[in-house]
């Protein structure tokens, strides 16, 4: 559910620019801009996710992105969607909080 993934970095009043390779993905998603909030990062995140097939057909929670410039810019060859609090940590990992 949505509450268990609002911590406070997927507050709406935080604003985050991505670094430059985390931000090709979200423009390969359809993102037109350079500053997002951590809810629009995950729904282009998860948008990427799909159009290039990257999660398991069989088991849907499981994402193999080893090779996927995906996979490079997180540091790992697969993870579980069942696990946000991992992703969240890879994830900020490629993010600049933007003073606002
Ligand atoms: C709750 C949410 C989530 C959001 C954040 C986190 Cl840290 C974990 C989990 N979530 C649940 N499943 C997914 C998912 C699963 C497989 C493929 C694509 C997305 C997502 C992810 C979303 C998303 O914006 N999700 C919208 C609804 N999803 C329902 C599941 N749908 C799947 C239906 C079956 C086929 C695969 C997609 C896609 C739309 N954004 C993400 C970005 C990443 Cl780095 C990882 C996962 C997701």
């Amino acid at each position: 559910a949505d509450s268990e993934l609002n911590t406070d970095a997927t507050e709406d009043s935080k604003l985050v620019r991505p670094k430059v390779e985390f931000q090709s993905l979200l423009q390969h998603a359809g993102a037109t801009k350079d500053v997002f909030t951590m809810k629009e990062v995950m729904f282009y995140l998860g948008q990427y996710i799909i159009q290039k097939q990257l999660y398991d057909q069989s088991q849907q929670h499981i994402v193999h992105c080893s090779h996927d410039a995906l996979g490079q810019v997180l540091g790992v060859d697969s993870f579980s969607v069942k696990e946000p609090r991992v992703l969240f940590a890879m994830i900020t990992k490629n993010l600049v909080a933007v003073k606002n």
